[in-house]
């Protein structure tokens, strides 16, 4: 333990000299033995020792210089006062005189010394004299370093700044003298740093810039579960973590040369000439990746860093990756067990669909919208060996085809305005290890289609303004309610993509051809809610033709649950019927509303209820504005439509366009 001497010139400081010693062991506790001197205590000659010597004031040094066995480590003790009294020093108004009272006219001189140090600037001071107290009547404001005592009566506003402290500068000067490499010191340093006012301003702010850094070492790299290393241009190891010393046993204590603590080969992998390596290994049954970077100052190496990760915790932070993807929301929901069918056709289905997910093919599957296309999809990926890394599904025919790449594969910083600072990683990459869910994959344009090509053939993306190659390990599977062998033949999707996709197809029947699962499902959806619907209503659903599939059929759930009864949709037949008197059916008008809609979403409006209302007009519909809203909510009910608030009004959903194709001769 390293001896401090605080060094006074007599007893009369006595009170002070406790405080200070408090102060400093409340820093140092027991890195340091303190012992107090006063000067005019010592016989003449009478030798002192002590590793630190600091003095109060500078002029005891000659005195000092009597009795000190050595000379070496003297500081001269700054002086600071605490933040909090600052606030009230400054509130003197500008320009008034005001009285530095201390025990001495000479300890009032280095007060007003400390506080002209400190910036106050604004008040003019006085000196007080304790042995001539005489004059000072016009005085309204004294400062006093804990002497409040003698300051005269007479003055009003009286601000005891307490003892005068050590400056965060001299406690810095004590721990490098101490040595002290304890980072419970350096924080209670930061803490007292943090309450006094400090002089030095830059040396203050460096040393808790250092120690922010540090503690960012210390956060991430010393007590990282990697084994993390630098080696400079002689082969000795500067840093080090934890995991390193207790890997490779190396300690502070002394010059730590890299060859005389590892083995061999890792020792040849690592002076290999490659000045970036990846690369595995194997250390004490552990298996590691590591990765080597050397830093070169302008062409001679100064060194190299190394990271060496054990695999183990590579799947321990996957289980915390799955628990983390759980709650972003980027992983499936549905299980094979959470679809519902007891027809034979979608036994075929789900039995082919559950071998498939056994294999990493991409698949592609096709059927009607909302026939539970991606419930599918989530499903595969969830039986799959991918089911811990995530699941994204992308909707291709929602995102304008300008954004689609940058979406899909990401951007560089700069790519293009409003491209965010850093660039941002795409729907590949942050499907890593897991799968991709492309669908309406069928509605993509050409360029899109060749970029997705390249994907696919060469498992690697570039990000959008990027020239870097990204290999990507990301199964995808993709879906779509267009009939594509239809739209390869007409040249509007590429052959090549359709068969790189194609590599596994599950077809889902719409659910008119598998009428058998229409009430389990529907009973489904009712979750065990009363009444149930009478055998007529079950009767009419299963004569109804369902153009909206499973996601209708819920809908209708959904209907009956709120008015129990079946929306009047089902109560028409599957075909197209005009009304007796030649008035146009609901169909029609449905039709019409959404022809509407659709040519408007095109020119990239949405359209709200007035305009619909005039446009139908055109085509000789006239529909009262009760009407109209019933059948906007009918067909939002269908899921053809949404109806957003404000200006964008109603959109159309592919389900709503796909309703329009199958009826476009209405
Ligand atoms: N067999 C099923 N069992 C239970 N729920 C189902 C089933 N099939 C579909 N669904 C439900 O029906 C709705 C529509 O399904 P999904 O979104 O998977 O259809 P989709 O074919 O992908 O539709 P789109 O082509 O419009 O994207 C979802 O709410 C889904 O949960």
């Amino acid at each position: 333990m390293k001896r401090i001497s605080i060094v006074y010139r007599n007893e009369e400081n006595s009170l002070v000299m406790q405080h200070l010693e408090a102060v400093i062991h409340s820093v140092f506790r027991d890195s340091a033995e303190l012992r107090g001197i006063y000067i005019s205590r010592l016989r003449p000659r009478e030798p002192v020792d002590a590793d630190i010597y600091l003095l109060s004031d500078r002029r005891l040094i000659f005195d000092l210089r009597e009795h000190a066995v050595s000379m070496h480590n003297v500081v001269f003790m700054d002086r600071s006062i605490l933040r909090s009294s600052l606030g009230e020093i400054r509130a003197i108004p500008p320009g008034s005189e005001v009285l530095i009272v201390n025990d001495t006219r000479d300890t009032a001189e280095e007060t007003a010394v400390m506080l002209y140090g400190l910036g106050v600037d604004h008040v003019r001071f006085t000196l007080f004299d304790p042995e001539n107290p005489g004059g000072h009547e016009d005085v309204r404001y004294a400062i006093t370093p804990a002497e409040p005592a003698l300051v005269p009566p007479h003055i009003p506003h009286v601000i005891d700044c307490g003892y005068r402290e050590i400056s965060f500068e001299t406690m810095m000067e004590i721990e490098r003298l101490l040595g002290a490499d304890d980072p419970e010191i350096t924080s209670r340093l930061v803490d007292y740093g943090m309450k006094i006012i400090e002089p030095a301003r830059t040396s203050a702010a460096n040393y808790l810039n250092r120690f922010l850094r540090e503690k960012l070492l210390d956060e991430y790299l010393y007590y990282s579960e990697d084994v993390t290393f630098a080696v400079n241009n002689s082969g000795e190891v500067v840093f080090f973590n934890q995991k390193a010393a207790a890997l490779f046993g190396f300690s502070h204590d002394r010059r730590i040369l890299l060859r005389e603590h590892i083995p061999e080969d890792l020792l040849t992998l690592l002076y290999s000439t490659d000045n970036i390596l990846k690369a595995a290994c194997t250390l004490n049954e552990t298996h590691y990746t590591l990765d080597k970077k050397s830093f070169l100052s302008a062409e001679s190496s100064i060194g190299f860093t190394v990271n060496m990760r054990d695999e183990m915790s590579i799947v321990n932070s996957e289980t915390v990756l799955s628990n983390a993807l759980k709650k972003s929301g980027l992983v499936a929901r549905y299980r094979f067990s959470d679809i519902m069918y007891t027809s034979e056709i979608m036994k075929r289905t789900v039995r082919r669909a559950q071998i498939v997910a056994g294999t990493d093919h991409t698949v592609l599957i096709l059927g009607e919208s909302g026939v539970g296309k991606e419930i599918f999809a989530q499903a595969i990926h969830n039986a799959s060996s991918r089911k811990d890394r995530p699941f994204l599904g992308v909707n291709c025919a929602s995102i304008p085809e300008s954004l689609l790449e940058s979406e899909l594969f990401g951007y560089e910083e700069g790519a293009f305005t409003g491209a965010r600072k850093h660039g941002r990683a795409g729907f590949f990459e942050r499907a890593r290890g897991g799968t991709i869910f492309l669908d309406e994959i069928g509605d993509i344009r050409p360029q899109m289609q060749a970029s997705l090509l390249r994907v696919l053939q060469e498992k690697q993306i570039m990000r959008v303004g990027g020239s870097q190659v990204i290999d990507i390990d990301v199964r995808v599977v993709a879906a779509t309610n267009r009939n594509l062998p239809e739209k390869v033949q007409s040249g509007e999707f590429r052959d090549d993509l359709y068969y790189r996709l194609n590599v596994m197809q599950i077809t889902i029947p719409p659910l008119r051809k598998r009428k058998a699962d229409i009430r389990p499902l529907f009973d489904y959806f009712l979750e065990n809610s009363h009444p149930l619907p009478t055998p007529a209503m079950y009767e009419k659903m299963q004569h109804h033709s369902w153009p909206g599939n499973v996601r209708e059929l819920e809908n209708c759930a959904l209907y009956f649950k709120t008015f129990h009864t079946l929306p009047e949709t089902i109560s028409e037949d599957a075909g197209i019927r005009e009304t007796p008197q030649g008035l146009p059916s609901q169909t029609r008008i449905d039709v019409a509303i959404l022809r509407i809609i659709s040519d408007s979403n095109a020119a990239g409006r949405g359209i709200g209820r007035t305009r619909i209302q005039y446009l139908l007009e055109s085509v000789h519909i006239t529909v009262s504005d009760i009407q109209l809203r019933k059948r906007l909510a009918h067909l939002k009910q269908r899921g053809f439509i949404e109806i957003h608030k404000g200006r964008r009004g109603a959109t159309i959903t592919p389900a709503g366009l796909q309703y329009l194709a199958e009826n476009a001769t209405l």
